[in-house]
């Protein structure tokens, strides 16, 4: 698996520092509240858990699943859900935890879903972002690192399912898209 790697772009050690940040900041912003804190499946699945060790406030948790990628390297500009919360977000203070930011397809609509459904506020943290690859106006609350435009793995990101496990971020070599 590490020898498709091409390149890290972002070291293990330098998304540990990075997230408890994030969780420093998170946990004053909802200081003496009770935030819904909404993973966004799969990608940010490594991402919330280690976040959530972070944040001292009393939080509750769910799951979303939704996908536009598929098994390719662009959105397929169509963001299914495939897994819903169990909780209901009318009146809450609804976190939402993204691996990454693209497009920004999938956030613009589960924002929308949220908002319609009577979430009393939605923040969003996002722990990578690609703002050159924009196609619709979006920015998330808190960002964890702005990346260049390349597709990446690890840390939860998947290619075709697979280098989620992969402890950093990296950069794929040209030939495992190729074969
Ligand atoms: O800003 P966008 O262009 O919408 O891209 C970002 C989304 O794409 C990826 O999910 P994907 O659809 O690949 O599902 P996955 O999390 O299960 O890999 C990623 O985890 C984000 O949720
Ligand atoms: N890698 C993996 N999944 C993604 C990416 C990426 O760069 N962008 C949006 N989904
Ligand atoms: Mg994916």
């Amino acid at each position: 698996m590490q020898n498709d790697i091409q390149e890290v772009l972002i070291t293990r050690k330098e998304i540990e520092d990075k997230v408890a940040e994030l969780g420093d900041i998170l946990s004053k912003e909802y200081e003496g509240r009770n935030p819904l804190v909404i993973c966004v499946l799969k990608g940010a699945f490594i991402f919330m858990a280690d976040l959530v060790k972070e944040i001292t406030v009393p939080i509750e948790l769910d799951f979303m699943a939704v996908s536009s990628y598929g098994a390719s390297t662009k959105s397929s500009g169509v963001v299914k859900i495939i897994k819903d919360l169990d909780t209901s977000v009318e009146g809450r203070d609804v976190l939402i935890v993204e691996d990454i930011i693209d497009s920004g397809l999938t956030l613009t609509y589960l924002i929308d879903v949220l908002r319609r459904r009577g979430a009393k506020s939605t923040v969003v943290v996002t722990l990578f972002d690609k703002p050159a690859r924009r196609t619709v106006d979006l920015q998330a609350d808190y960002t964890g690192f702005v990346l260049p435009d390349e597709f990446v793995v690890g840390y939860g990101l998947d290619y075709a399912e697979k280098y989620r496990n992969l402890p950093f971020i990296g950069v794929l070599k040209p030939e495992v898209y190729t074969t």
